[in-house]
């Protein structure tokens, strides 16, 4: 079987920085573009002929690179966060296109986070929600991260209140006036709070509640090495599955 040909975005950044070298070092794999701010994403993917693109690069380009590596005939994996349904959606109708008009197979990846304590936190909090009167989302992260509250803790606020829908449950108590920022963000109903600490990788606890008991989950992402295996996962996973997948518990069955 020939090695699948990897280009990684944002290269030189935190995340770039470790998937260049897991890339490198994993069987199977070939890194043969590391792409950085500034460089014609469509364009270096196709001079280095790439299967997939590994985006991890900023919020406010990361649609832009989706469709730029899709335009160039590439699988795609994202770890970057600022997704919403109506950018997953451009993405879900630019693959539809694709195939109808050119026959492409493609598959895109979006991952809110890599880090399999994290992709079973959040799992563990989807199922323990309709369970709980009030539940919120507590994510702790390192100071040079410039969004929040996390792509995980929306990703997991939203799975809560999924799960609050489905049971039938309504608001959660909450005797604040509107308007109090200490009360952190709405995500879907689910309040969510944001920490940025010097020292601190990437955390995140959630928080159930009932008369008399509290349930916490909590995982904690001590280094980025612990992003890498979820990464490579996805890597050999997108190239035969065709689509948007949104959230690495799919790939592990735990959807
Ligand atoms: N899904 C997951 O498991 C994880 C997701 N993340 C997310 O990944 C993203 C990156 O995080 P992190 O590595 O810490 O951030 P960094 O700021 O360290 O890295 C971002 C890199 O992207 C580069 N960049 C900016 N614009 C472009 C562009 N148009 N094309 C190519 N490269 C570009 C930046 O270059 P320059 O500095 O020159 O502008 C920088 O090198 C964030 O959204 C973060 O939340 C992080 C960890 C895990
Ligand atoms: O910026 C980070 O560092 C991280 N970003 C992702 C997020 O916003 O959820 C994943 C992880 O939390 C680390």
């Amino acid at each position: 079987m020939t090695d699948i040909r990897v280009a990684v975005l944002g290269a030189a950044g935190r995340m770039g920085t470790q998937t260049c070298a897991a890339v490198e070092a994993a069987d199977g794999l070939e890194l043969v573009a590391r792409v950085e701010a500034g460089d014609d994403v469509a364009q270096a993917l196709r001079d280095a002929r790439a299967d997939v693109a590994v985006d991890f690069t900023v919020p406010a380009v990361t649609e832009a690179n989706v469709h730029a590596a899709l335009d160039a005939g590439a699988h795609v994996v994202v770890g970057t966060t600022g997704w919403d349904d109506a950018s997953r959606g451009r993405v879900a109708e630019h693959l539809e296109r694709l195939d109808a008009d050119q026959g492409a197979r493609l598959g895109v990846l979006i991952a809110p986070n890599f880090g399999l304590s994290a992709v079973l936190a959040m799992t563990f909090a989807a199922k323990a929600a309709r369970y709980f009167e009030s539940a919120e989302v507590v994510e702790l992260h390192h100071p040079d991260k410039v969004d929040a509250p996390s792509g995980t803790a929306r990703h997991t606020a939203a799975a809560i209140a999924r799960a609050r829908a489905d049971a039938g449950l309504g608001p959660m108590p909450d005797a604040t006036d509107s308007g109090w920022e200490a009360r952190g963000a709405d995500v879907d109903g689910v309040r969510v709070h944001a920490v940025r600490l010097r020292g601190l990788v990437a955390h995140e606890e959630i928080l159930f509640g009932n008369a008399g008991e509290q349930l916490v989950i909590r995982q904690d992402s001590f280094d980025r090495a612990s992003f890498m295996p979820g990464v490579i996962l996805a890597v050999r996973e997108v190239v035969r599955r065709p689509g948007l997948t949104v959230g690495l518990e799919n790939v592990l069955d735990l959807s």
